[in-house]
């Protein structure tokens, strides 16, 4: 796959909740690509409809309309065997890492669930589970301990670990630091830097750290009442704001 090409792109996609007798739409019409080893960050206030711009994505809600597309495939109304084939090229990380695992398993457990029931043996799963778990700066003995046992940091990096069990070519990260104190932030998003490095990954990185979006991505969508405000490099977007929205989001954390 050549660099430039798109690996992932919505189409207006649009999400409307009933509750009761009343609908509210979080994501009116939301439309951008992603292309492949890109970071492209999804910034905006909290109530914005990031989240459920990365759950309509990875098929944790249904959209109410529009398109999504995987490496040109229409995605958006995956299911059963199509969408087990769709969690291998795309995997999310949460904001809280413990979400990932159940608690009543090991974090080895948890890491090698999807190389087992890909049918890799269980001898060949743990090999692979320890490698993943060295990858992302754990000790192998970290696949016997259950996710109680273990620090937010640590649970985090074991959920990266079974992000990237099945080889995947697109992460989504939901506020993935954003539960973690200031210096496991940066060794988390180290471990993201040299991921994407290593694996040619792309990301879907939604944050609310501007300085981490500034830090970490080639490209940044500005999220407004579910809709896009402005989309730009980290610089256009921080430096040079188009909007008075935008340009409000940033004084209000910078
Ligand atoms: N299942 C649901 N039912 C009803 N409303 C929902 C549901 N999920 C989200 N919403 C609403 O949709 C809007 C967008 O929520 P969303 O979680 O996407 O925002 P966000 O930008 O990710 O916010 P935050 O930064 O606080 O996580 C919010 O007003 C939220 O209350």
């Amino acid at each position: 796959m050549t660099e430039n090409k798109n690996i992932l792109e919505v189409h207006h996609l649009k999400k409307s909740f009933t509750t009761g007798k009343k609908s509210f739409t979080a994501v009116e019409d939301i439309s951008f690509s992603l292309k492949t080893g890109e970071v492209l960050g999804i910034v905006g206030e909290s109530g914005s409809g990031k989240s459920t711009v990365a759950k309509m994505i990875t098929h944790l809600t249904e959209p109410t309309a529009g398109e999504i597309f995987l490496m040109e495939k229409d995605i958006t109304h995956a299911r059963g065997k199509n969408l087990r084939e769709i969690y291998r090229e795309m995997q999310m990380i949460f904001q809280t890492p413990a979400e990932s695992f159940d608690p009543r398993c090991t974090l080895g457990d948890g890491i090698g669930e999807s190389l087992r029931n890909m049918g890799i043996s269980k001898k060949e799963t743990r090999n692979r589970v320890e490698k993943l778990l060295l990858t992302c700066g754990l000790t192998p003995e970290y696949a016997d301990r259950y996710p109680h046992q273990v620090s937010g940091g640590e649970c985090q990096r074991a959920a990266i670990a079974r992000a990237l069990a099945v080889e995947p070519r697109v992460l989504i990260c939901d506020e993935a630091t954003s539960a973690l104190d200031v210096t496991v932030q940066k060794q988390i998003m180290e471990l993201l830097q040299k991921l994407k490095k290593e694996n040619q990954l792309s990301f879907l990185f939604i944050c609310h750290d501007l300085a981490l979006v500034q830090l970490f991505c080639d490209r940044v969508i500005v999220m407004h009442d579910g809709h896009v405000e402005e989309e730009g490099t980290p610089e256009e977007i921080i430096e040079h704001p188009k909007t008075e929205y935008t340009e409000q989001l940033i004084r209000s954390v910078l």
